[in-house]
């Protein structure tokens, strides 16, 4: 069985990540890119998907762990029953030419026996690759994929059942490095790597990098430690931010609601890159937004919601039948068939992004105004429509009042660029118009004055989570009886015991409202579904929690805020990560992991409640 998902650390070279678990396995890692096929993917089956463990031959578990203060290099250390103690450091420098996976093992005491089994499958955990030695290294190959370990000291391996053991014995002080390099298959041996210089640097670069974070409040260990994520998250090469590295770690234990998140949504980048900005990284801002200039370049009908790490348009989705999904949670999909959907919140989201690096003083580029523009035209025509929602809903389009929200913040940003800066080109009264339009009927009609709240979509009875945000772009003040009304609301109805939300209802929705669930609908039968579209439930949605944290103390209620914020804070694992869900019965985490999302909301909520700039 594999570990729970809380039980793994993540490590990477900004191209792409691995887990690692508390038992000292890497189980997931996708060479050379976060989007490329796995060669560990046991992660989403069992050991024989390809897994590469390091440990003490009689251990299970480890004894501690943690990341060396302000880097992503990970310390595991066993302590043994025989009074031996032995560490095994795990990162992956930063990439020259190949991708390194680098494992150094140090005896502290005693003297400790460990065994490595290296199990590589390629092209997730389906291609078994031939094995042999060549100048000095093992190496495995299989269609366009080579793998090469070089272990220092030499030591004899055994090779069995297309898996590579190796026994060492370690007394205190004595090392044994394992390098596992990446190349295409075409080319020859990889360049050998100075192991403690990559070491050096990484533990450097990772604490200058962290040195510049301009949080100075509580708990700035665990806010660190979101932005560390947060820039593994960014494919370095051409700035675009994943999701999350993982696919198809379940929202259920054992159901369907398993997705791809190795790529870049306008929605969650444009989130991590405002965090980035607020704890004072201009330059991974710069680079995003150049990304998304060329991402979207282009006719604006034809943006998506998301892209590839370079800006590639076709993710086409498709299920992977071999692996049997984390503890049974099938299918693992590969792509992302929400890229086709509409979702109107990401013209606002973008929009917000760009007026936010204009204020931010990036360097301006003359096509960011123009896109801008575009994208306006386009909302002009079509912000009426019914569209998937910021939640990616599988069933019906609705008019989420979510969408129309963050609409009226794409004109409103856009009107209040207009008017700040006289040069920008453009007719502020015709967004005016459109602001002013929008505000009217989400007021309207999203708005159920019987229960004085706001609803998930016009005309319906369900509430959403993403309400919360509806002070914290301006749509209307904090104080308004409608926004304090709508958080209650929406606490008392998604809310669980301890205070955490649920992002929507995923009950069948009362016969009323029910559309059904069609077209693309994964359930089994479409009158099973619920809005979203989806059979089974879900945990709480992490971020979610972190905007009522906001709300709260947008709302006067601060110490309430704070008290939620500790409690999220327990959430993380024990080396500060956070999935994208998380069970309050079980006590687990659930969903892809770590998530950009849940690590945006850390760092959001500890700026909006501790940060330079916090009021109250
Ligand atoms: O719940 C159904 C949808 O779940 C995924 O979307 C979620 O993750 C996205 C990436 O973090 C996020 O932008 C979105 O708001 C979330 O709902 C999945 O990617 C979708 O395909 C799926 O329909």
């Amino acid at each position: 069985m594999r570990r729970p998902i809380e039980d793994y650390a993540l490590i990477g070279d900004h191209q792409t990540a691995a887990l690692v678990s508390r038992t000292g396995s890497v189980d997931w890692l996708c060479l050379p890119r976060f989007d490329s096929g796995a060669c560990f993917a046991a992660l989403l089956g069992d050991d024989e998907h390809g897994h590469w463990r390091i440990a003490p031959t009689d251990a299970d578990v480890c004894t501690r762990r943690a990341y060396r203060e302000d880097t992503l290099v990970l310390d595991t250390e066993w302590d043994t029953p025989d009074g031996g103690s032995v560490r095994v450091t795990d990162f992956m420098p930063q990439r020259d030419h190949a991708p390194d996976l680098i494992r150094v093992v140090e005896g502290l005491r005693g003297a400790v026996t460990l065994r490595s089994t290296l199990r590589l499958r390629f092209d997730y955990g389906s291609v078994v690759p031939w094995m042999r030695r060549a100048d000095g290294h093992h190496v495995a190959v299989a269609g366009p994929d080579s793998v090469w370990l070089r272990i220092e000291p030499e030591v004899p391996c055994e090779g069995r059942d297309f898996t590579t053991y190796t026994d060492i014995t370690v007394a205190a002080g004595e090392r044994v490095t394992f390098v596992l390099t990446w190349h295409p298959s075409h080319e020859t041996c990889p360049r050998l790597l100075d192991v403690d210089q990559a070491l050096r640097e990484s533990v450097e670069d990772w604490r200058a990098w962290a040195a510049h974070c301009r949080y100075e409040g509580p708990h700035r260990d665990a806010v660190v430690r979101s932005l560390i994520t947060l820039k593994a998250l960014t494919y370095a090469p051409t700035g675009g931010i994943v999701a999350a590295p993982t696919t198809s770690l379940p929202e259920e234990i054992g159901g369907v609601r398993n997705w791809d998140y190795r790529y870049c949504w306008l929605r969650d980048s444009t989130l991590t890159l405002g965090a980035l900005l607020a704890a004072g990284y201009l330059e991974e801002a710069e680079a995003w937004r150049d990304w998304l200039l060329r991402a979207a370049a282009g006719n604006p009908d034809d943006l998506q919601i998301m892209y590839g790490l370079a800006g590639e348009r076709r993710l086409p989705e498709y299920e992977v039948e071999w692996l049997p999904g984390y503890e049974g949670s099938a299918p693992v999909r590969i792509g992302n068939k929400a890229v086709h959907q509409r979702q109107l919140d990401v013209y606002g989201e973008v929009v917000e992004s760009l007026s936010l690096a204009r204020r931010s003083g990036l360097a301006t580029r003359a096509h960011g105004w123009r896109l801008q523009l575009a994208l306006m035209e386009f909302l002009r025509e079509n912000w009426h429509r019914e569209d998937e929602g910021l939640w990616e809903v599988r069933g019906p389009r609705r008019h989420f009042v979510h969408s129309k929200v963050l609409a009226w913040a794409a004109a409103d940003r856009t009107v209040r660029a207009l008017e700040e800066d006289p040069d920008l080109p453009g007719d502020a009264e015709c967004w005016r118009e459109l602001r002013d339009a929008i505000h009217t009927e989400v007021c309207e009609r999203g708005y159920d004055a019987e229960r004085n709240t706001f609803t998930q979509s016009y005309d319906s009875r369900e509430l959403d989570a993403a309400l919360l945000l509806i002070p914290r772009v301006g749509f209307l003040p904090p104080e308004d009886a409608r926004v304090v009304g709508t958080i209650d609301a929406i606490r008392k109805e998604l809310g669980t015991e301890e205070g955490f939300l649920r992002r929507y209802s995923t009950a069948e929705p009362a016969a009323d409202t029910a559309a059904g669930a069609v077209g693309e609908a994964v359930g089994d039968a479409a009158g099973e579904a619920a809005v979203d579209g989806l059979p089974g439930d879900e945990g709480v949605f992490v971020v979610c929690s972190f905007w009522l944290a906001d709300a709260l103390h947008m709302t006067g209620r601060t110490r309430e805020a704070e008290e939620l914020f500790e409690r999220m804070l327990a959430l993380c694992n024990d080396v500060g990560l956070l999935s994208e869900e998380y069970d309050p019965v079980a006590g687990r985490q659930l969903g892809n992991f770590p998530q950009a999302f849940s690590h945006v909301g850390l760092a959001g909520t500890a700026f909006t409640l501790f940060g330079p700039d916090a009021t109250g």
